[in-house]
């Protein structure tokens, strides 16, 4: 059932994934034995996930490996249907692919090309305009701002399996974007890009939220490109939703200290220092120290007692840091059910 004028942008419900995964031993006996007794293993990729996003919201979707990230994007998209549990986007439910859904939504994979190969980038816009039924001036204005933009001047006529990694992303951003979608699902899309490359591809996503009032639900192993855009970040573990809320609280999660920097008008030595924090690093003006969280504010001030200190600041340690801390263990995945059938 479709449901008219959502107050939500997307709105899931205890969502659930299993796949069934076929299982062979190698070689022919292994086909022979499969022949005969076939085993299958049950993969509970995503496991009661709940969560609403707001119009407009940008959200980081993170989680190590196998997590389930994918898997859920695509059930976003209607791509994949759930095993159990409810998603609406804009009001529609994705698993019906209904045209009008289609038209507000977007699923943007950095690993997948969606763009025609052989063909420039130019004439996939043209089967887009087409399938998304893009009235011509609209589809002009669109072009005319992402060409400028996206910087695409040069390469809309060349050949797609011409171009470098970095200009079919741009290519694949605008293909996907031309139709003016709502919701935007970005899967890794700066994936294998140079760093100058992941921020045109960041402008153009904060750029598109900002002028659309898009929402956005963004995975990536580039946490630069989650700090630089998300408010609020979705950690999905083993296909379950472990944390939901925003950067800083994430950032509590972790039981490492925060950082003060601090610079000095006089030297300090880094055993001087050593009192007031774990050192990251000092020398001469500037120092960078580690401190547990619950006492920053009382280091912070022996610090600006007893040193000439020109300026001090206080940051959260990298999510990068967290996010290692959370996930860097060579956890075990979820024990998966098998199922021998025959
Ligand atoms: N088509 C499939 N058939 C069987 N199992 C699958 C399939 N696709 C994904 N899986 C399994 O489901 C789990 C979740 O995979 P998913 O691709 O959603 O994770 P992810 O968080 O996107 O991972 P990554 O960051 O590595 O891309 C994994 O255990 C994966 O092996």
């Amino acid at each position: 059932m479709t449901i008219a004028s959502p107050d939500v942008a997307v709105h899931v419900r205890d969502l659930n994934k299993q796949y069934t995964v076929h299982e062979k031993e190698p070689g022919l006996l292994g086909s022979l034995k499969s022949f005969v007794n076939r085993k299958s293993r049950s993969v509970e990729a995503v496991r009661g996930v709940s969560f609403d996003l707001q119009p407009g919201e940008v959200v980081g979707f993170l989680g190590p490996n196998g997590a389930g990230k994918t898997t859920t994007l695509k059930m976003l998209s209607g791509l994949l249907h759930p095993s159990a549990g409810t998603a609406r986007v804009v009001g529609f439910e994705p698993r019906r692919r209904e045209a009008a859904f289609l038209k507000r939504i977007t699923l943007v994979m950095g690993q997948k090309q969606q763009l025609l190969w052989d063909l420039p980038a130019l004439d996939s816009f043209l089967v887009n305009q087409a399938i998304y039924e893009i009235p011509d001036d609209e589809y002009h204005a669109t072009m005319r701002e992402f060409t400028e933009v996206l910087d695409l001047g040069g390469i809309l006529k060349k050949q797609v399996r011409k171009l470098s990694l970095g200009e079919r992303m741009k290519c694949e951003l605008a293909a996907a974007l031309l139709h003016r979608p709502q919701v935007l699902f970005l899967d890794e899309p700066t994936i294998g890009l140079d760093v100058n490359m992941q921020e045109a591809v960041r402008a153009f996503v904060r750029d598109y939220n900002a002028r659309f009032g898009a929402t956005v639900m963004l995975t990536s192993h580039y946490m630069a490109d989650v700090t630089a855009l998300a408010q609020r970040i979705l950690v999905i573990d083993r296909g379950e939703l472990v944390f939901d809320g925003d950067l800083g609280a994430l950032a509590e999660q972790g039981s490492g200290g925060k950082t003060i920097r601090v610079q000095l008008r006089q030297p300090a030595s880094p055993e001087a220092l050593a009192a007031y924090g774990q050192v990251v690093s000092a020398g001469g003006l500037s120092a960078e120290l580690t401190v547990p969280r619950a006492e920053v504010s009382a280091r912070a001030a022996r610090l600006l007692a007893d040193f000439d200190v020109a300026d001090l600041t206080v940051e959260d340690p990298p999510i990068e840091a967290v996010m290692a801390e959370l996930f860097g263990g060579q956890r075990a995945p979820a024990a998966p059910k098998v199922e021998v059938g025959v």
